[in-house]
């Protein structure tokens, strides 16, 4: 249903510095999928998740590639088209996203304005349409009165949610959701997610800094790096073994639950700035599996049977590397 082909951003600055946060990215979300993106802070995924939804301010950036929704290629839209198809077949939830209510609105309000700016029906069902979303979210509709300060973080959270959900979107793409949470109500947020997407049948790109919480909401995981995707697989296979060397040393960050001594670790060495020009695999001064050729050759992503490393030690595995 979602296409990504070849897409790069490069924000400009007034100073001539460029940061290229997404470089080459390709990957699609079949209909009705929880997909997970997940990487280290200033890899670029809230840059991926806004340009998806056309949401950058595309004067001090270049974009190019293609983002098919359907088939239909949204980075080519007019703003007009955009304007429909937002709510409508896309919709954004952010993490700030509780706090972007209009504070002198009631809940309710803040439903009808979206729903009346894209020609929903008649005051009653719009009525019941709300009540409904709220209860889909565990809200009581009552709270469709209150105000969004007298709610709570999570519950303003929720909101966001079924707020996204007013006009049925094919695809909601939710930006560290949850980060503001404390982990209870993460949790109880996630699940109630993942049982909103199985009932309503929307494919979800999940973007979070935090693999553990990726790996219990999502069906397939999306590694990224440096702008780039490094590994794609469904979360089962991961889970047998990462392929990557980053996304291996993302997960033994997570250290071993059972153990006696829980222990935090680290990856040593921080990414690469994005304004400066890459040679070879940006993760090659972190990894300890590193070859003379990944300091040479960027790594190509490569399908394997149920998803996609980019990474020369399994080009090396097919013969495609010496060295
Ligand atoms: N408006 C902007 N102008 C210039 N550079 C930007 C802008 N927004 C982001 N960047 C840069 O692009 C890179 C990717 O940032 P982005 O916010 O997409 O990463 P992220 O993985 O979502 O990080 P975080 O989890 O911290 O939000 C970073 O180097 C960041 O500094």
């Amino acid at each position: 249903m979602l296409e990504v082909k070849d897409l790069w951003v490069k924000y400009r600055s007034q100073h001539g510095r460029s940061v290229s946060a997404v470089r080459g990215v390709n990957f699609s979300i079949p209909d009705g999928t929880f997909m997970g993106l997940v990487g280290e802070s200033g890899c670029g995924k809230s840059t991926l998740g806004f340009a998806i939804a056309r949401l950058l301010n595309s004067q001090q950036l270049e974009i190019s590639g293609s983002v098919l929704l359907n088939g239909e290629d949204l980075i080519k839209m007019s703003s007009r088209e955009l304007r429909k198809l937002r709510w409508d077949k896309i919709a954004i939830v952010l993490q700030g996203g509780m706090n972007a209510f209009n504070p002198v609105l009631k809940i309710k309000q803040q439903f009808t304005d979206v729903m009346k700016a894209h020609g929903q029906g008649r005051a009653e069902d719009r009525d019941q349409r709300i009540a409904e979303l709220l209860r889909h979210v565990q809200l009581d509709p009552a709270l469709l009165e209150a105000y969004p300060h007298e709610l709570s973080g999570g519950m303003k959270q929720r909101v966001a949610i079924a707020l996204s959900l007013v006009l049925n979107p094919e695809l909601v793409i939710l930006d560290e959701p949850t980060t503001a949470l404390d982990v209870i109500v993460q949790k109880a947020i996630v699940e109630m997610l993942q049982e909103l997407q199985r009932h309503m049948k929307f494919s979800v790109l999940f973007i979070s800094h935090d693999l553990g919480l990726v790996l219990e909401a999502a069906e397939r995981v999306m590694v990224m790096y440096a702008g780039k995707i490094v590994e794609e697989e469904p979360v089962e296979v991961l889970l047998e073994g990462a392929k990557h060397p980053y996304t291996e040393a993302l997960l033994s960050c997570y250290g071993d639950p059972q153990a006696k001594e829980l222990r935090f670790k680290g990856i040593p060495g921080s990414p690469p700035d994005l304004s400066k020009p890459l040679q070879g695999c940006s993760f090659v001064p972190r990894c300890s599996k590193a070859m003379s050729a990944c300091r040479e050759l960027e790594p190509q992503r490569l399908e394997l049977e149920r998803g996609a490393v980019a990474c020369h030690l399994y080009t090396k595995m097919q013969g495609g590397i010496g060295k």
